[in-house]
């Protein structure tokens, strides 16, 4: 196992790259620690596998370095980086059996045999494949032959880190729950450093302890689910993140006071004034509708019941206002007003979270 560092990393899949737009990765500094359990969240196209591959060693960086343990590996090449890689669609060797797709990197690396079978047999239970081990590869279902490839992924217990790039695609929805919790606990005995790429945000938010947000070939954010939920560093974290996501809004802010659309919202602190775009966001979460005069005058859309809550869908002279109304807790008949949670409102200037003036912070 090992840290994993990426040091002012960048990628261009062209020849001559120019300006920052020929860039798929812009400018990288990151740290992934041993042992961590880290999703990789974003859209389709913002680099997430780019950066899985330069990790490997699949891809080799324009520039920048990656670091294991301290020790340069941007020009080993990837067998010399012991890491373990699971894709999206399997990769099995069809004329083996179950047994030997799975034994097949250990028996690489000249593993004892008796090793070789308890390892096998560990994790075919875990795949759910015990059953399966002596039958042939080709005839399989993909969702099996995909199992068979998260196996081999993880038959070894001393890769580096284990990267899996959306793997769980092609599985039907209970087994993808069951292999999630099963990855999980694989790192919770094993401790080791996984780094697992979606753009599902219950799947990244279920798996990892640390997600790793990007977006347009960034990453915009590295914290806890709860930290991403909370405190999003960025506007592109907060809408991308809930669900619904954030509501963002643009704004003009004095001191402890935003103005959106013409109406003053009261803020949980005080801001200084800044050049750029400025945006309010209040997760859906923490708008309520109110009876006061003082607040914000809104047109409800629609409503959607999703189960155990409902959303309430409005529109702000222009700005879409989401709001997510608890459990049995009714809309007032005359549902146009809303406020906002003032401790739970962010400010944002060109997208990027700003911090209160009062903690001097920028
Ligand atoms: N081999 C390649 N040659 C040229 N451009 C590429 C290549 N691979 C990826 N790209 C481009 O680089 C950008 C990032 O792609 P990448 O596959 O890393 O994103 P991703 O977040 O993994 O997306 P997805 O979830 O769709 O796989 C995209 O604009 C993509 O078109």
């Amino acid at each position: 196992m090992a840290r994993i560092e990426l040091s002012d990393l960048a990628h261009s899949y062209l020849p001559r790259p120019g300006g920052e737009a020929d860039y798929a990765l812009k400018t990288i500094d990151l740290a992934w620690e041993d042992g961590g359990a880290y999703a990789l969240l974003g859209a389709s196209g913002c680099g997430k596998s780019t950066l899985l591959n330069i990790i490997s060693g699949l891809v080799h960086p324009t520039r920048g370095r990656i670091l294991f343990d301290g020790r340069d590996v941007t020009s080993a090449p990837t067998t010399e980086r012991n890491i373990a890689q699971v894709f999206q669609f399997p990769v099995v060797y069809d004329t083996m059996t179950v047994r030997e797709n799975l034994a097949f990197p250990l028996k690489n690396r000249g593993r004892d045999p008796a090793y070789i079978a308890q390892r096998v047999q560990t994790i075919a239970r875990m795949i759910g494949m015990e059953n399966q081990l002596g039958r042939k590869a080709r005839g399989l279902t993909a969702d099996e032959k995909q199992k068979i490839s998260l196996g081999r992924g993880m038959v070894r217990k001393e890769v580096n880190a284990i990267l899996f790039d959306e793997p769980l695609t092609v599985i039907d929805p209970h087994m993808k729950w069951e292999l999630r919790t099963q990855l999980k606990q694989l790192h919770r005995e094993f401790g080791h450093t996984m780094i697992y790429v979606t753009h599902d945000q219950t799947e990244a938010l279920t798996f990892a302890d640390k997600v790793v947000v990007m977006h347009d070939g960034r990453v915009v954010q590295l914290g806890t689910p709860d930290e991403l939920f909370e405190r999003p560093g960025h506007t592109f974290v907060g809408y991308f993140i809930g669900s619904p996501g954030m509501n963002l809004l643009d704004a003009e802010i004095t001191g402890d006071t935003a103005i959106v659309a013409g109406h003053a919202v009261p803020l949980g602190d005080r801001y200084a004034t800044r050049a750029g775009r400025t945006q309010i966001g209040i997760r859906p979460e923490f708008v309520s509708f109110t009876d006061e005069d003082d607040g914000l005058p809104v047109t409800v859309q629609r409503i959607e019941d999703v189960g155990r809550h409902r959303i309430v869908r409005a529109d702000l002279r222009g700005f879409a206002v989401n709001a997510v109304l608890p459990e049995r807790m009714p809309l007032p008949a005359d549902a146009d007003r809303v406020v906002f949670a003032p401790e739970q409102i962010g400010v944002f200037v060109d997208d990027w979270r700003v911090e209160p003036a009062s903690t001097g912070a920028a």
